[in-house]
C-alpha cells in the first residue's frame, strides 16, 4: 500500500484515485508547471512539465513529501504561516532558478487544506526579459502620450504671456475670466500680437485642460476641404473620400476647445454650417444623417475687422453674435512700448538657448533701437530681428550693427530716434562697415584694410575693441 493510501478506507482511496487522475487529465496538457500538495506535505498531483522539469517520473513524485522531492521547498513554512507566496524567486534543487507561486488553500476553519503550487517562469532571465520589455512598453507609451499631448494639446499657459503693461495684463485677466467659463471666445488684435498664445492659454487654464486643444487655420485651408475638415465624412461620402472615413476636427476637439484662427476668412457658406454646429451642439459627417452630439468650445482669432466685415456682407452677422461673447483685445507692440524690453531679454534666452549660443545681453543702445521702432509685426517681428541678431554675433551681446538696417537707419538718418553722442554713432557705423566689409572679403584682413584705407593694425584694433572676430 502506498503512503497516500495508509490509514483510508478503500472507498476514500477509489475517489481519491479518480480525483487525481481528473486533475491529471486536466493539468497535463497546460504548459505550465503545477503542483498540487496534500495537508501533510505530500504531493498529491503533478503535471508532467513540472516532473520534467525536475527531472524525476511523475510515479516518483507522487506520494512523497515535497521536502524530499525538492529540499528547498517552502511548503511547510507556507503550511505554517497559511500565507500565500506570489511571485517569489525560487532555487530548486536541482540548481534552476524560477518564479513561483505557493497557495495554501485553507478550510472555512482557516486550516490548511492542500497547497497549490506552480511556476510562472522557469527561467528568471525569461522574468528578468518580461520586465525589461513591459518597462520598455511603459517608456514608450509615455513618449507618445507625451507626442499627443504636443499634437493635440495646448503648449502655452500665463507664464509664457510676456508684458507687464496695463494693456496686457487687462487682456491677461480679461482671458484668465474667460477661460473659467464655457462661453465661446474672440480674440481680437494684429497680427503677431500673441492670439494664439492667448488660445493655449485659455484651453490650459480651463477644466477642459485635459481634453485636446485641436487648432484650425481657417485661411490656410482650401475652401471646398474646410467643410470635410472641420466636420469629416463618411466612407464613400465623395469621389476620392478615404476608406473608413473621416474624423473632423469638432469630433477631435470633443470635451476641449477649438481654436479657429483667421475666422475672418471664412467662407459665407461655412459660417452658416458652422453657426448650426455651435447652436445645435451636434455635428454631422458629411455622407451621414445621423448626427453626434459635441461638447466644444470655440476660441476663435482673427486680425481683420469683423463689425466691418458684417457691414459689407462678408461676415454673417448672427455668428459674429455668437462668437463675439467674451472679446478680448490683444493690444500691438507699438500701444505697449514699455514691454519691448522685458520681451526682448525672455526672447533672447529663449530663442538663444534654443539655438544652442550663449547670447546673455542687448547694448543700451540696441534697446533704444528696438525701442524706437514701430514693429508693424508686432512681437513675432522681434522674435525674427533677435534671432537674425543671434545669429550675427560674435559676443554675448546683441549689438546694433546686429539689427537690420531698416530699424537702425531710421534713427540715424532721419533724426527720429534718441539723441546720441557722436562717438556712439561713429563707432556703430564703424562696426557695420567693417563687418560688412569683411563679409564681402570672406574674412581677409588685408584685403579689408586696404578697401578701407586704413592700415592692418588698425584694423585689427577695432576688429578686437569691437569683438568682431
Ligand atoms: N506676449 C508674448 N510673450 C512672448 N511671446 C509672444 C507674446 N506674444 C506673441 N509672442 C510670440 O510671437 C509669435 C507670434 O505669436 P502668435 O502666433 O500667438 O500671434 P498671432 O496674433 O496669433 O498671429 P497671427 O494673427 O499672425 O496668427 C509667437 O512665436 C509667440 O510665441
Amino acid at each position: 500500500m502506498s503512503n497516500k493510501a495508509k490509514g483510508k478506507k478503500l472507498d476514500e482511496i477509489v475517489i481519491d484515485n479518480m480525483l487525481i487522475s481528473m486533475m491529471e487529465k486536466i493539468f497535463d496538457p497546460i504548459p505550465v508547471p503545477i503542483i498540487l500538495i496534500g495537508k501533510n506535505t505530500e504531493v498529491i498531483m503533478i503535471n508532467q512539465i513540472f516532473a520534467d522539469f525536475l527531472g524525476y517520473p511523475k510515479e516518483q513524485i507522487i506520494g512523497k513529501k515535497v521536502l524530499d522531492v525538492d529540499r528547498n521547498s517552502r511548503f511547510p513554512y507556507v503550511f505554517k504561516n497559511k500565507k500565500a507566496e506570489i511571485a517569489w524567486k525560487h532555487k530548486f534543487e536541482n540548481g534552476h532558478t524560477a518564479i513561483v507561486h505557493r497557495i495554501p488553500v485553507l478550510d472555512e476553519n482557516g486550516e490548511v487544506l492542500y497547497g497549490f503550487g506552480m511556476v510562472l517562469f522557469q527561467d528568471v532571465e525569461e522574468f528578468k526579459d518580461i520586465i525589461q520589455k513591459n518597462k520598455l512598453l511603459e517608456s514608450e507609451l509615455s513618449l507618445y502620450k507625451t507626442q499627443l499631448k504636443e499634437i493635440q494639446g495646448a503648449k502655452y499657459s500665463w507664464e509664457n504671456i510676456v508684458g507687464e503693461s496695463e494693456k496686457i495684463l487687462q487682456a491677461k485677466y480679461l482671458a484668465a475670466k474667460a477661460a473659467q467659463t464655457n462661453s465661446n471666445v474672440l480674440l481680437l488684435g494684429k497680427s503677431g500680437t500673441g492670439k494664439e498664445l492667448f488660445a493655449h492659454a485659455i484651453h490650459n487654464a480651463s477644466n477642459r485642460s485635459h481634453y485636446p486643444f485641436v487648432k484650425v487655420n481657417c485661411a490656410a485651408i482650401p475652401q471646398e476641404l474646410l467643410e470635410s475638415e472641420l466636420f469629416g465624412y463618411e466612407e464613400g461620402a465623395f469621389t476620392g473620400a478615404k476608406k473608413g472615413g473621416k474624423v473632423g476636427k469638432f469630433e477631435l476637439a470633443n470635451g476641449g476647445s477649438i481654436f479657429l484662427d483667421e475666422i475672418g476668412d471664412m467662407p459665407f457658406k461655412m459660417q452658416a454650417k458652422l453657426l448650426r454646429v455651435l447652436q445645435e451642439k451636434e455635428v454631422e459627417r458629411i455622407g451621414s444623417n445621423s448626427p453626434k452630439s459635441i461638447d466644444v468650445r470655440v476660441i476663435a482669432a482673427t486680425n481683420q475687422n469683423l463689425e466691418e466685415l458684417v457691414a459689407k456682407g462678408q461676415f454673417r452677422e448672427d455668428l459674429y453674435y455668437r462668437l463675439n461673447v467674451m472679446s478680448i483685445y490683444i493690444p500691438s507692440l507699438q500701444e505697449r512700448k514699455e514691454d519691448i524690453e522685458i520681451l526682448a531679454y525672455k526672447l533672447l534666452e529663449k530663442l538663444s538657448n534654443g539655438m544652442g549660443k550663449y547670447v546673455k545681453k542687448i547694448s543700451p543702445k540696441t534697446l533704444e533701437y528696438l525701442r524706437g521702432h514701430n514693429w508693424p509685426g508686432n512681437v513675432r517681428e522681434l522674435e525674427n530681428v533677435l534671432e537674425r541678431a543671434i545669429n550675427l554675433t560674435d559676443s554675448d551681446t546683441i549689438l546694433p550693427v546686429h539689427l537690420p538696417m531698416y530699424i537702425t537707419q531710421r534713427t540715424v538718418t532721419k533724426g527720429e530716434g534718441p539723441l546720441r553722442p557722436l562717438k556712439e554713432i561713429i563707432e556703430e557705423t564703424e562696426i557695420e562697415v567693417i563687418k560688412r566689409v569683411l563679409e564681402r572679403t570672406k574674412g581677409n584682413k588685408q584685403k579689408t584694410a586696404k578697401i578701407l584705407n586704413i592700415s592692418r593694425s588698425s584694423l585689427y584694433d577695432k576688429i578686437e575693441r569691437y569683438g568682431l572676430e
